[in-house]
């Protein structure tokens, strides 16, 4: 999916593709409901970077992780397609919008401005920046693109994939540091067991509280028809382990339509 510039006074003209110093790589830069989380509903700003340091098999943004598109935006660039916006809470995505170091530097513009920050994130960088809800997303094993279940190969991602998806320290470091939501993309029972294990480990690492309803199910699948098959499998889980459930709210309402 290319940059989306087609949204009323979003002013992308700088799309020359060359990047300079401190500039960030965007995908999509569009207004819809949050979907997912605690803030289901609210409407937001979605920034969108491209580059990911992992590699989901049911990544739901491919051309930010598997093949990655974008056009290189300064700071200036991006706050001033967002206050094109009339929307007080900005997401910042991806990919994984952490890798980036101008992300800090976005965000920190954006608390200067008022906006309440949500960062989604994979859960595998601690950054230097405020963020109001640190929305945080590890990886299971599930998550890993073995050979069977690699979209774009035969698995050549999965080592790097299986090393690179969890560490306990940086999540512990997450949740001291940040409001955080641990929002878990549930493929079946199986992955309860590492959900579980998981947030006893996390509990033990970090001086902060996890309480049971900061750890979110969210059913895997990319289209209506996908979560049909998953959501209330994962909803009868939030309620036996006594977490919480989120829905795809963007996915009920829009599909898989681009910019939603
Ligand atoms: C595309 S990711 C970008 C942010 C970051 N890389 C991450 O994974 O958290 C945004 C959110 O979509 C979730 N997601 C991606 N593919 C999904 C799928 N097929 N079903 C459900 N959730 C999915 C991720 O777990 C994450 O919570
Ligand atoms: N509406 C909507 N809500 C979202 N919440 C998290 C998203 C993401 O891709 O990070 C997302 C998204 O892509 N669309
Ligand atoms: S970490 Fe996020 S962006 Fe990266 S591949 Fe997984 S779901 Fe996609
Ligand atoms: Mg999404």
């Amino acid at each position: 999916m290319p940059v989306a510039n087609d949204a009323p006074g979003v002013d992308i003209e700088r799309a020359d593709g060359d990047a300079e110093a401190g500039d960030l790589p965007i995908n999509e830069l569009f207004q819809s409901l949050q979907g997912e989380g605690r803030l289901a509903g609210v409407p937001s700003v979605f920034v969108r970077t491209s580059g990911c340091n992992l590699r989901c098999w049911f990544c739901d943004s491919y051309h930010t992780s598997w093949e990655p598109t974008h056009d290189w935006f300064g700071v200036d660039d991006v706050l001033a397609a967002i206050e094109e916006y009339d929307a007080d809470h900005v997401v910042l995505t991806g990919g994984e919008p952490l890798i980036h170091d101008s992300s800090e530097a976005l965000l920190e513009r954006l608390a200067d401005r008022g906006y309440h920050t949500t960062v989604e994130t994979n859960g595998t960088v601690v950054p230097d920046a405020p963020i109001d809800l640190a929305s945080v997303s590890p990886k299971l094993a599930s998550s890993t693109p073995t050979a069977e279940r690699d979209p774009d190969g035969d698995g050549e991602w999965a080592d790097r994939h299986e090393e690179r998806r969890l560490d306990v320290s940086t999540l512990a470091e997450l949740v001291e540091r940040y409001d955080t939501q641990l929002k878990f993309v549930v493929t079946g029972r199986e992955d309860m067991a590492e959900i579980e294990g998981l947030i006893e480990r996390v509990r033990d690492a970090a001086s902060a509280r996890v309480r049971d309803d900061d750890v979110l199910l969210m059913p895997e699948g990319q289209t209506r028809e996908q979560l049909e098959a998953t959501r209330e499998m994962v909803a009868d889980l939030a309620l036996e382990y006594g977490y919480r459930y989120t829905p795809r709210l963007h996915v009920d309402l829009w599909n898989d339509a681009p910019g939603t």
